[in-house]
């Protein structure tokens, strides 16, 4: 990409949140978004143009039992948890419990905590453990995963169980900085291990026969998948 090309692609995205994202953006969201931002990771939180096509696929999808493995502070657990019905409950997984409290009082006042089951844990063995129940597979609409990368492709084989057919599943940071599409040399050293788990994950998932899908390039990158057997 030359400088003009750089300048047009940042000026399309700061128009598109200004323009689409920002002025819809529920007021809970904006003030979960301006409290993390005082957390050391506040750049861990999903970016809320990603956030505003999760909230228009789970209305699509007409989602009511969802996952969402890596909470932090909640932007898109909240946001989640404002989109399902009444009856809606989210399996919400981190290991960090400090983080999920740091926004809870804001879940809290947006009166949707209860449709939230927060379970601090490696998100691993809580799937495994859903998944001794044969009556939650394929009982899950949807999932957003949005972890640790390394795991992406232990996620998938998962949830490709858990979530049922015609389901939709998430997944975060796909373009990981847009490094996916340079030659290693010329990535950053610190960012060099996770490319290579999101190159390896990608490449995975477009020879997945088992799912529709569609990396959009929005945020960080947001790979959607549909199980479709
Ligand atoms: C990028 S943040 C999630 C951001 C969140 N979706 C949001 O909108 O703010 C990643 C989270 O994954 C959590 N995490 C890392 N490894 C994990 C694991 N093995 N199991 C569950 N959570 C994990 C981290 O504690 C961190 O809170
Ligand atoms: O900077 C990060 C780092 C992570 C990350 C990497 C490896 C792990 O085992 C867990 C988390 O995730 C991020 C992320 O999801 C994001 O949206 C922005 C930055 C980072």
């Amino acid at each position: 990409m030359d400088q003009v090309d750089q300048v047009c692609f940042r000026h399309s995205w700061q128009y598109i949140l200004d323009t689409s994202v920002y002025p819809r953006e529920p007021t809970p969201l904006k003030e979960l978004r301006d409290a993390s931002a005082s957390h050391p990771k506040f750049f861990y939180a999903t970016a809320p143009d990603a956030g505003q096509l999760l909230a228009l696929l789970l209305k699509m999808a007409n989602a009511k039992q969802t996952i969402e493995i890596g909470v932090f502070t909640g932007y898109s657990l909240l946001l989640a948890a404002l989109t399902i019905p009444e009856d809606g409950m989210i399996t919400a997984i981190d290991i960090d419990r400090k983080a999920y409290e740091m926004g809870l009082p804001i879940i809290k006042k947006a009166g949707v905590e209860h449709k939230i089951n927060f379970v601090e844990s490696p998100a691993l063995p809580v799937l495994d453990k859903l998944l001794e129940d044969k009556d939650k597979e394929g009982s899950f609409d949807f999932a957003f995963v949005d972890a640790d990368k390394e795991n992406y492709h232990n996620y998938h084989e998962k949830l490709m169980k858990l979530i049922k057919v015609g389901g939709i599943v998430v997944y975060d940071n796909t373009l990981w900085g847009g490094t996916v599409a340079l030659p290693e040399k010329d990535v950053p050293e610190a960012k060099r291990d996770i490319r290579k788990h999101a190159l390896e994950f990608n490449h995975k998932i477009s020879a997945d026969p088992r799912v529709e899908i569609c990396l959009a390039p929005l945020g960080d990158g947001v790979t959607i998948c549909r199980r479709i057997c």
